[in-house]
């Protein structure tokens, strides 16, 4: 498979648009090594202010390592960290107030009851909203009186999000918080998201497998590779400027043809497949001529972005 990166969007930036916007993240030059693995390499990132960032990327690509260290919990090797315009050094203080984290897997406190965890919790926040909570234990059939331990995953999976979400906060980060949800939950719990962010100024970020579920949200998509952003751009964008554009012929491809845009392109039995951004139609049809190939132009699913780009 050809792997051409990206030229038109350097990593981690923004559309034009949205770059002048107030940052509720920046990142510059971030560094993580375990031992000898580097997993984050240089690594810039710039989340605006009031967005729904879904971030993409492969087993073990990084996702869970960089939201850890985004949110100090895990010490950085180089680089620098802003959240809220201040630089991110260890958590807590009173800017933890205004950031909810959903962990990709919760297992603290099994002797406690979800109702003692919760008021516990709430002596901590000034802005802890117990009306949402009542209604999201009831909407999303949680026994108060059951102890954390006896939770089954997918139930701990949503307490976790009702405590990340009950302190009312400005960032909300999740690490996978569907992976072990429903259906029905899953999209109850996006609508609570999308809910949640109608609220100006807030700002969510969530790592996921689950394409279907960024685009319930229509999020930016942020792709992590090689232990970059690749890009942090809106969903609606990449549908209109990224097209697949398949060239078929009897003879096959010993290696997929150039076209300018490319940002991924293989060859498979006797088509050869591209990604391309904001492909010129005329040039593709002449090329096609050209090559006495047929030539398809399909609009990508997210599900095939992700495949093609991750
Ligand atoms: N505490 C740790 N010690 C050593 N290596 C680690 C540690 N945590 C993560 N890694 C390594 O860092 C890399 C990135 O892991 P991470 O969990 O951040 O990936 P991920 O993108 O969240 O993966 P997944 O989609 O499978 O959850 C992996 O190679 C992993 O083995």
């Amino acid at each position: 498979m050809t792997v051409i990166d990206p030229a038109t969007t350097p990593p981690g930036t923004m559309p034009a648009s949205e770059s002048s916007a107030r940052p509720v993240l920046q990142v510059r030059g971030l560094e993580k090594s375990f031992k000898q693995r580097q997993v984050l390499k240089a690594l810039d990132w710039h989340v605006p202010t009031g967005r729904v960032v879904g971030l993409l990327g492969r087993n073990g690509a990084g996702k869970t390592t960089l939201l850890r260290c985004l949110l100090g919990l895990s010490p950085i090797n180089g680089g620098s960290i802003e959240l809220f315009g201040e630089p991110m050094i260890e958590p807590g203080g009173e800017r933890m107030h205004r950031i909810g984290f959903v962990p990709q897997t919760f297992d603290l406190f099994p002797w406690m009851k979800v109702r003692a965890y919760l008021d516990f919790t709430a002596a901590f926040y000034t802005r802890w909203n117990q009306i949402l909570v009542d209604r999201l234990l009831a909407d999303w059939e949680l026994d108060a009186k059951q102890k954390i331990g006896e939770l089954s995953q997918g139930q701990r999976q949503k307490l976790a999000i009702v405590r990340a979400i009950a302190p009312d906060p400005d960032l909300l980060v999740l690490d996978e918080p569907v992976a072990s949800l429903d259906p029905q939950a899953r999209r109850a719990f996006m609508g609570e998201l999308l809910t949640l962010m109608r609220a100006p100024g807030k700002t969510v970020i969530f790592s996921t497998h689950i394409t279907a579920d960024l685009e319930r949200a229509d999020a930016d998509i942020a792709l992590l590779r090689d232990g970059r952003i690749q890009f942090t751009r809106p969903l609606a964008e990449l549908r209109e400027r990224l097209k697949r554009v398949i060239f078929q012929r009897a003879d096959g491809w010993s290696q997929p043809p150039a076209v300018a845009g490319v940002m991924k392109s293989h060859v498979q039995g006797d088509q050869a497949i591209l990604l391309v951004e904001d492909p010129v139609i005329d040039s593709l049809h002449a090329l096609a001529a050209r090559e006495n190939a047929n030539l398809r132009i399909e609009v990508p699913t997210l599900e095939d972005l992700f495949v093609e780009l991750a």
